[in-house]
């Protein structure tokens, strides 16, 4: 066992961590990444529930995936889509430091897995997905691109604040846009970063990625939310060979990508949108906002109606026949 590992943070249920405001309770793991957990935990006095995001203080590592998260969060403000920092602080002695956040539900990889099929009624899934994209927008307009959109890193919220859909991990998000919010120069070779599964062709070729590329991730994960059975690479672990399926899909095998899907023209043309852009080329959001509302329309779906989450077991779980009935 490495040194690392040794050192891993490990909070046990009832674990208290003191913050120079408030003393926290870890109720339970939420999550682990690969530098830190994710915890639930209850403030002491008031008896409200957060998250609590940990990650080991390490002299090696370049950049803090937590000071990232810091340092966006606090750039995004007030946004709907981004949760809120209630607390932070740091264990010199013990080797870490922490966030105390906003407590959010599910994320919509744990809502999809309940589903039947496991993919969301197309109604729910453009919904989310404009959702999804406006949180991205935020995010772009600060001048970072987030680099690892997958629906495990978007979360519905908690009681009356299901319908809203928040953004989460900004470990390996980047600035594209310098201090007088031009462009930065791409630079000529990047690494691989993000999730094979839902990465651009960008970074597929190790190419800089700008607003596009996280628009193209985007596009992955809706189609992901509604395509029964998943993206048509979802079973290759291969870096180039799910370059290769995912390129195919731009020529002879586009089909591939809306199997069974109702409405496949508006999708098209936001995917060709997509395509059209270059990394240092602003996104027209509203292009896309705009054919995801008239894919819903014309599969008679309301792209406002209640998400499948947000139904009556027995209604959510049965055909896209019945989400189109609930319209209105
Ligand atoms: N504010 C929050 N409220 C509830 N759950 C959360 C919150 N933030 C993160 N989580 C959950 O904790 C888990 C890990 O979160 P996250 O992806 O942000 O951590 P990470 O350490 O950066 O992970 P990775 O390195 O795998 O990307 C996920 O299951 C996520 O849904």
């Amino acid at each position: 066992m490495s040194q690392e590992e040794e050192d891993d943070i490990n909070f046990k249920t009832g674990s208290e961590i003191s913050s120079s405001k408030a003393t926290y309770t870890v109720v339970r793991l939420l999550g682990e990444g690969g530098f830190g957990a994710v915890y639930l935990v209850e403030q002491a006095k008031t008896k409200k529930q957060f998250a609590m995001k940990v990650e080991k203080k390490m002299d090696t590592r370049k950049h803090s995936k937590l000071k990232m998260e810091i340092a966006i969060l606090k750039l995004v403000g007030t946004c709907k889509h981004f949760t809120k920092i209630e607390d932070r602080g740091k264990k010199d002695k013990e080797g870490y430091f922490f966030i105390v956040m906003q407590l959010v539900g599910k994320s919509l990889s744990g809502l999809k897995k309940e589903r039947p099929n496991q993919i969301f009624t197309f109604g729910t899934g453009m919904g989310v997905g404009s959702q999804c994209l406006e949180a991205v927008e935020e995010l772009h307009k600060q001048g970072f691109i987030h680099r690892d959109l997958k629906p495990q890193n978007y979360a519905s919220g908690q009681d009356d604040e299901r319908h809203l859909i928040y953004i989460l991990d900004f470990g390996i998000a980047r600035k594209y846009l310098n201090d007088k919010k031009e462009m930065k120069t791409p630079r000529e070779s990047v690494a691989f970063k993000g999730t094979i599964r839902f990465a651009p062709l960008s970074c597929h070729r190790y190419t800089e990625m700008g607003p596009k590329d996280d628009c193209e991730s985007w596009f992955y994960l809706l189609i992901d939310l509604i395509l029964e059975g998943g993206l048509p690479w979802r079973h290759c672990k291969v870096k180039n060979e799910v370059l290769k399926i995912k390129e195919n899909t731009r020529k002879d095998n586009r089909a591939a990508l809306y199997k069974g899907i109702p409405q496949t023209s508006e999708l098209n043309k936001i995917l060709d949108y997509i395509d059209s852009r270059a990394y240092q080329d602003r996104i027209d959001y509203k292009f896309i906002y705009k054919a995801l509302g008239e894919a819903c329309s014309n599969a008679g779906c309301d792209i406002n109606a209640p998400y499948d989450w947000e139904m009556p077991k027995e209604i959510s779980g049965t055909s896209t026949e019945t989400a189109k009935s609930m319209k209105k």
